[in-house]
């Protein structure tokens, strides 16, 4: 479908600024007990289009949400702030007539087929319940829509009497694309709709989407975590992290020459066939995603980027940075158990401080507990000093003397998605993008 579909066609959704948050610790009990609300930035800040008859990839780990961002578009979840136009109109104000248009022409295919399909329901009422919601047709033009439907989507007419169980998982999710198109819709979203099915099935249920597409002019938001899956079918791909999109772009050119080190990490850790790929050296994604209820300041991904931009005027190796970045963090967490320093209660704290002359001593001791590497000589001295005010329990200026010295812009502003054919949310690319690249390489 990539090479169909015309590149300047018009946007059939548009995305501004859309963000959903869910909030936790905001029931009247809570309230009683003094819990402040935390919110769950789930989606946080969304723009794109999505153009008439193209498949649009969200990708990204699980958890930076994808499906919320695919609900919400679609109003089956009211957003928290932004703004999503659907043919010109903005979702959100449809009422009455319009917003029934809405849902006949929006639709979606989720994930796991058999949780989807009403158990109690024979599958040709499954496939015909949209059109008795809202009441398409004469019954019997509708019982012809539903064979029509079968036998367009693989299925045979003679089952329409049988049940979900009674079915594979392909033949389930044939089902459940057989309804979502019961409607005729413009639009479809497509919610990781071949993660539950065997390897051999993916292709085939995937291919006819593809089919259904040209059939019958489709526009897709394809959601998924496979990138075999969005390199498959997409024209184009918004790669997700923590709540925001990080990269978009034609999908040869996120596949062939990814920009944010979050994709390259995402690429890189899809297993290859040919040796050469298998033999690079790959750098794959360290830790898991952060909480969306209290994301890193400045880029999200920078507590997992491997190469996180240092002060202009700091020689510094990126693995050396990363340590003491991972230092301060811990520091500034207060996530360091002073008082088992050294083991058997070596160090003895009176009124948070240890005494003056054991300081070198519990430095060393602390050194060896936090930091996996030997630091070059100038580095060592600032981060010994860090450490040294940690021997009178002073958090505050031993994260403070890091943070003068260390501190990136990745963590203090939040990176543009800029505007051009393959925008990229990261700092390497602001302004002295060669030189900054080439440093940090
Ligand atoms: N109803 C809810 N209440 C609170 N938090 C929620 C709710 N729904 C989702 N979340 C949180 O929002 C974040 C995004 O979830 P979402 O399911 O959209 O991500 P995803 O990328 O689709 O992941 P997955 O592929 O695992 O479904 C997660 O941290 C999730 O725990």
């Amino acid at each position: 479908m990539s090479a169909e579909t015309p590149p300047t066609s018009q946007p059939l959704v548009s995305v501004d600024g859309l963000e959903k948050y869910f909030w936790e610790n905001d029931s009247v009990l809570d309230r009683l007990f003094g819990d402040e609300p935390v919110a769950v930035r789930a989606v946080d800040g969304l723009t794109f289009d999505i153009h008439e008859g193209e498949t649009l990839g969200l990708v990204g780990e699980s958890g930076c949400g994808k499906s919320t961002a695919g609900e919400t578009l679609l109003r089956l979840q009211e957003p928290t702030d932004g703004r999503v136009e659907f043919d010109g109109d903005n979702v959100y104000d449809l009422e009455g007539s319009d917003l029934t248009e809405f849902r006949r022409d929006a639709q979606v295919v989720f994930q796991d087929p058999f949780s989807s399909l009403d158990p109690r329901m024979t599958i040709g009422d499954i496939v015909q319940q949209p059109l008795d919601i809202h009441d398409v047709g004469p019954t019997d033009e509708r019982r012809q829509r539903v064979r029509d439907l079968f036998e367009r989507v693989g299925l045979s007419v003679d089952q329409l009497d049988r049940y979900p169980h009674e079915f594979s998982g392909g033949q389930r999710q044939r089902i459940g694309i057989a309804r979502a198109l019961a409607l005729e819709p413009e639009f479809l979203v497509l919610d990781e709709p071949t993660s539950a099915l065997d390897v051999s099935v993916q292709a085939q249920v995937l291919n006819l989407l593809a089919d259904l597409q040209d059939e019958f002019d489709l526009t897709y938001l394809l959601i998924s975590h496979n990138l075999s899956v969005i390199r498959h079918i997409c024209d184009r791909v918004a790669v997700m992290y923590l709540g925001e999109i990080v990269e978009i772009g034609p999908v040869e050119d996120i596949f062939e020459a990814p920009k944010h080190p979050y994709t390259e990490a995402l690429l890189a850790s899809v297993p290859r066939a040919s040796t050469d790929e298998r033999e690079r050296d790959r750098q794959t994604l360290a830790g898991d995603v952060p909480s969306p209820r209290n994301p890193p300041s400045g880029c999200r991904f920078r507590t997992r980027c491997p190469m996180v931009i240092p002060p202009d005027d700091l020689e510094i190796d990126q693995e050396d940075y990363r340590a003491i970045m991972n230092l301060r963090e811990r520091i500034e967490r207060r996530d360091i158990s002073l008082e088992t320093v050294g083991g058997d209660e070596e160090f003895e704290f009176t009124d948070g401080s240890i005494p003056p002359a054991d300081v070198d001593a519990f430095v060393d001791a602390l050194r060896e507990r936090v930091l996996d590497r030997e630091l070059p000589a100038r580095h060592a001295e600032l981060v010994d000093g860090a450490l040294a005010e940690l021997a009178s329990t002073d958090w505050d200026a031993a994260g403070t003397q890091l943070r003068e010295v260390y501190a990136s812009v990745c963590e203090r502003d939040r990176p543009d998605l800029g505007e051009d054919g393959h925008p990229v949310a990261c700092h390497l690319y602001a302004d002295n993008e060669c030189e900054t690249l080439e440093n940090v390489r």
